[in-house]
Parts: C-alpha cells; sequence; structure tokens
C-alpha cells in the first residue's frame, strides 16, 4: 500500500505541491489578523518554502470561539460514536489517497528522510486515526456498584475545546496522537503546529473537513508559541491542553493552566533514553542493528531516541565494532533521496544546538568512535562517542539528534543506576539472553516505556509518555489516550422508596 517511489518521482511531486499556508479556522482557510506571515524554511535545501500565516492573540480567540460554538451546539460532539467514526475513517481514507503528497511535503518541512515520511509517518498518521476512529463505538459507560436503591451511572463525556501544541519532530504523528483520540471522542480542537513544520496540519484539516468533520470542530492556528501558544494556553474558554515538546515549555503550560482556569494539562515531553546491554545479550549484531535504528532514525530528533548506550564493559568492543558496520548504511544527503537515512536537521538553530554537543565532546576530551562531523547546509552524520560518564552534559541533556554516548558498567545494580540517573524517564531498552533479567530490569528502570532485545514504541494501541520530567497527567495513543480527552460524569438516579432522611443517612 505505501509503495516507496524514485527520488526522481518524489522530485516530480514535490515541484507539483500546493502548499497550504494560511490558518484553517472555522472550516475554512483564512490570513492571520494582521496580515503578517513568516516564512517556512526547507531544512535541506535552506531556501524558503513557504509564507505561512503568523497568527497571533486575536486569531486565537476568533477560533476559540469557532471551536466552542461547534462544541457547545454538539454538530460533532452529539453525533453517535459510530457517526464520529464514519467520518474519521473517511479522513483515514483521504490521507491514503493524498499520500505520496503529504511524504513530500513532511520531508520539505522537516528535513526528515521521505523513507521515513514514507513508512513511518503517513502510514502510522493513517493508521492512529482509524485505531481511534474504530474505538470510539466499542467503549462502554459504566454503572457504579451501588444496590438497588439507585441507578449510579458513569459516563465520559469529551472534556471540550483542546489545544493541542505540536512539536516539529513528528508534525503529522504527534498530530494525529492528539486529534484521533480528541475528534474521536467528541471535543473540538484547535492545533497549534511547531512554526518549523506547519504544512501538513494545514493539509490535514483541509481533508478532514472534506470528509465531513464540521467547521469549528478542527482547528488550525499557525504561528510562534509566544504569540500562539501562550494564547492558547492561558485561555479561559479552552478546557485542556495536549503538549509534546520539551520539557521547559511544558513547564510554562502548566503554569498557564494555574494561572487561568485550571485546564487540564497533559504533557509528553523530552527523554534521554538508556540502551542498556548486559554481558549475557544473545547476539550482538541484533543489539547494534537496534541501537544503531533507535539512536539515528529521524536523526535521533526523537524524544524516545536512544541516546545513551550503557554497555557492560566485557562486551562494549565487541559491540562497538558491529555498530560501526551497521552505522555503514545510515547514509546522510537529500531527504527526497529514499537511499538516504539521515536527513537535514531541522532547523539552523536547532543544528547549532546539536553541534555544540559535539564541541562539548571535544571539550570533555571524549572519544569520537564513529562520525563526528557535519556536512554542508545543517546536515550532522550520525556520531558515537565514547566514554562517557554521568556527570557529563552528553549523558544529561536532551540532544535530539544523531548523537549516541556510551558509557560502561560491570554490575547489575551499576547498570540500574546509571539508567535511571537523568531527570527523564521515557523509554529504555534491555538488551540481555536471560529472562530473569529483562523483567529485573524492565521493572526497576523508570520509563514509561521499556522494550526488551529491541528498540520501539509500541504501536496504536499501547500507551505512550514518561515519568519524571518526561511526562505529566495522561498518556498518548491506546484507549489510555481517551481518557485525557474525557470528563467522568456521575448521574445518580434514585429509585428507593426512602424518605429524604433516609437517603442522608
Ligand atoms: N518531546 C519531544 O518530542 C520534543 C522535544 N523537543 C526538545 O525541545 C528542544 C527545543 O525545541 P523547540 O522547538 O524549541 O521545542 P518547544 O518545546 O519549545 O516547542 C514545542 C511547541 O511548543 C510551542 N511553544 C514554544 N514556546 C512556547 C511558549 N512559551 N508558550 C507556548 N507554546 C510554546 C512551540 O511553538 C511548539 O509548537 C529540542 O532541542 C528538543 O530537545 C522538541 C520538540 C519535540
Ligand atoms: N517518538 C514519537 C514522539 C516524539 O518524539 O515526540
Amino acid at each position: 500500500m505505501h509503495e516507496p517511489l524514485t527520488a526522481a518521482e518524489y522530485k516530480a511531486i514535490a515541484a507539483d505541491l500546493q502548499i497550504p499556508t494560511n490558518a484553517f479556522v472555522d472550516g475554512a482557510f483564512r490570513p492571520a489578523n494582521s496580515g503578517k506571515t513568516f516564512t517556512s524554511i526547507n531544512p535541506a535545501s535552506g531556501k524558503p518554502l513557504a509564507e505561512v500565516a503568523d497568527c497571533d492573540a486575536s486569531d486565537v480567540d476568533f477560533a476559540v470561539s469557532k471551536a466552542r460554538e461547534a462544541f457547545d451546539d454538539g454538530r460533532w460532539r452529539s453525533l453517535a460514536p459510530g457517526e464520529r467514526k464514519v467520518v474519521l475513517l473517511k479522513l483515514a481514507k483521504l490521507l491514503e489517497r493524498n499520500r505520496h503528497e503529504l511524504a513530500v511535503l513532511e520531508s520539505l518541512d522537516s528535513g526528515k528522510p521521505i523513507r521515513e515520511c514514507q513508512t513511518v509517518d503517513v502510514p502510522d498518521t493513517i493508521h492512529t486515526i482509524r485505531w481511534h476512529a474504530e474505538l470510539i463505538d466499542k467503549l462502554y459507560d459504566n454503572t457504579a456498584p451501588v444496590g438497588t436503591h439507585a441507578l449510579a451511572m458513569v459516563v465520559r463525556e469529551p472534556i471540550g475545546v483542546v489545544g493541542c501544541i505540536l512539536p516539529w519532530n513528528f508534525p503529522l504523528l504527534m498530530l494525529a496522537w492528539k486529534i484521533g483520540p480528541a475528534l474521536a471522542s467528541g471535543c473540538s480542537v484547535i492545533v497549534k503546529p511547531a512554526q518549523e513544520t506547519s504544512l501538513t496540519a494545514l493539509r490535514v484539516a483541509e481533508l478532514a473537513h472534506e470528509a465531513g468533520v464540521p467547521a469549528g470542530v478542527f482547528n488550525v492556528v499557525t504561528g510562534g508559541g509566544r504569540e500562539v501558544g501562550e494564547p492558547i494556553g492561558i485561555h479561559q474558554d479552552v478546557d485542556m491542553v495536549a503538549f509534546t515538546g520539551s520539557t521547559p515549555t511544558g513547564r510554562h503550560f502548566l503554569r498557564y493552566a494555574a494561572d487561568s482556569n485550571l485546564k487540564k494539562i497533559v504533557l509528553e515531553c523530552g527523554g534521554k533514553n538508556p540502551a542498556v546491554v548486559l554481558d549475557d545479550a544473545e547476539d550482538l549484531d541484533l543489539v547494534a542493528e537496534q541501537v544503531v535504528n533507535g539512536a539515528f532514525w529521524n536523526m535521533g530528533e526523537n524524544c524516545s531516541a536512544t541516546s545513551r548506550l550503557i554497555v557492560h564493559a566485557k562486551v562494549k568492543d565487541e559491540l562497538l565494532k558491529r555498530i560501526g558496520q551497521y552505522m555503514r548504511e545510515w547514509k546522510t544527503g537529500d531527504p527526497l533521496d529514499p537511499d538516504n537515512r539521515i536527513g537535514a536537521m531541522v532547523s539552523k538553530t536547532h543544528f547549532d544546538k546539536v553541534k555544540s554537543f559535539l564541541d562539548e565532546a571535544k571539550k570533555e576530551n571524549l572519544t569520537v568512535a564513529f562520525g563526528g562531523q557535519t556536512q554542508q547546509g545543517i546536515f550532522i552524520e550520525p556520531t558515537v562517542v565514547e566514554g562517557v560518564t554521568s556527570g557529563s552534559r552528553l549523558f544529561q541533556e536532551e540532544i535530539f539528534g544523531p548523537i549516541l554516548s556510551v558509557t560502561t558498567f560491570n554490575t547489575l545494580a551499576e547498570a540500574v543506576m546509571l539508567a535511571n540517573d537523568t531527570n527523564y524517564g521515557l523509554a529504555a531498552s534491555v538488551y540481555t539472553g536471560s529472562l530473569r533479567n529483562a523483567i529485573k530490569l524492565s521493572r526497576e528502570i523508570r520509563a514509561g516505556i521499556v522494550t526488551v532485545n529491541c528498540f520501539g514504541e509500541g504501536d496504536a494501541s499501547t500507551p505512550f509518555g514518561g515519568y519524571k520530567e518526561s511526562g505529566f497527567g495522561g498518556r498518548d495513543k491506546s484507549i489510555f489516550a481517551h481518557d485525557n480527552y474525557c470528563e467522568v460524569k456521575t448521574i445518580w438516579i434514585d429509585i428507593s422508596d426512602r424518605s429524604v432522611d433516609e437517603t442522608l443517612r
């Protein structure tokens, strides 16, 4: 279904793209109230890709009023779940039909390799929308065990108007992780894409409208964090914010909620994810392949990227040799060429941040085992740095780029201590031939996702989110995500013959 095209075919699609550039509010594209735009850059070429509406608080106010209107009059929330499902499945179909265009737009806007856009970002986006659509007419409400004198119904209701604040590393997929359950549940959404990557969200909103999502239910307001994100965060009429991005920005949203209407906040933030390799790991080739994929997939611009290799001292040299071999398959270059697995960093600002960690490695006299170079433009080669200790910035800080640090240990207790020795707790991988060690480590590592003898993020049916400073308030994906977008209401119906005095007792 998601058959790859050739580089020439992708370039032909790129040349013909109709790029959406205005905000999408109340079922129509609109420029910013101020008429201002910002330039979206193609990170691979450094050239302008589009002039996008640079919205502000007045655009947010308008979008929220339309989203509220749509929520209150019930044009979406009051449909039977099965009716919302039909519309969302139609959206999935339209996404499928436009899959090549969406993949190319995503790649041009973010610098991601097209092979990943085509094989992961777009199909997983479609699958996520389908999964939540298919779930929604199979969820039952409950009755509480209160006895026969009353019927106590416990019902879920859509929470209302939801702000979805998106990052730039998976623009389509993070959109789907938020709007999938939010729209299926009956909420209205105001999506704020990252400024670096606004384009695919606009196209999806247009397709959702075509699929039959009513006007006002799915709005996209483009612009900066301070100009659009903050007004959503402090808005009195936004009931919830679902956020993916950095931990410092996540903290802002907790403050916005505290300073406004105590809106519900769900945060999916950064990670500093370990791959722990024990000396009983059975197949070091498999370990090397998985670690390389975990570290360098999406250029390491991934909150769940494997960024710390914590390896038993006995197997470190052998594993690094094999990692070096697998890294040869990870060519850096033009993201629209499906042979390349490493594209451009998302922006010059982010490139500078990631490069500063290469400089830091030099400053700390660490050994660069592989890579370590930048390439013309804002490309960074996959890099492995050895001898990193827990005090190093490379060990503690989220790099969000293709840099893997290597630290050795000698005992299991030391491995657990190192794995847990950061403020983050999103994901971890454990490589071992012992079932006992796999279970022990999976339990002792404080992270929301632990994979055994593989790297991965689960699938649509598994919750995604972190412990500690990696997350707050709920999980993305799976049936748990629906809880984020719902209030729980108790409806108590007394059917006893008792007097008021008796029922009060
Ligand atoms: N957990 C994750 O998936 C992500 C983590 N990051 C981390 O964050 C670092 C910085 O990247 P950024 O793009 O600056 O991420 P960010 O966390 O600042 O941006 C995420 C979203 O929040 C918005 N935003 C930014 N500042 C805001 C504010 N004060 N109020 C309201 N909304 C605001 C942005 O416009 C964007 O839509 C990266 O180097 C990486 O370490 C970045 C993107 C995704
Ligand atoms: N790995 C998918 C979620 C994220 O990076 O934000």
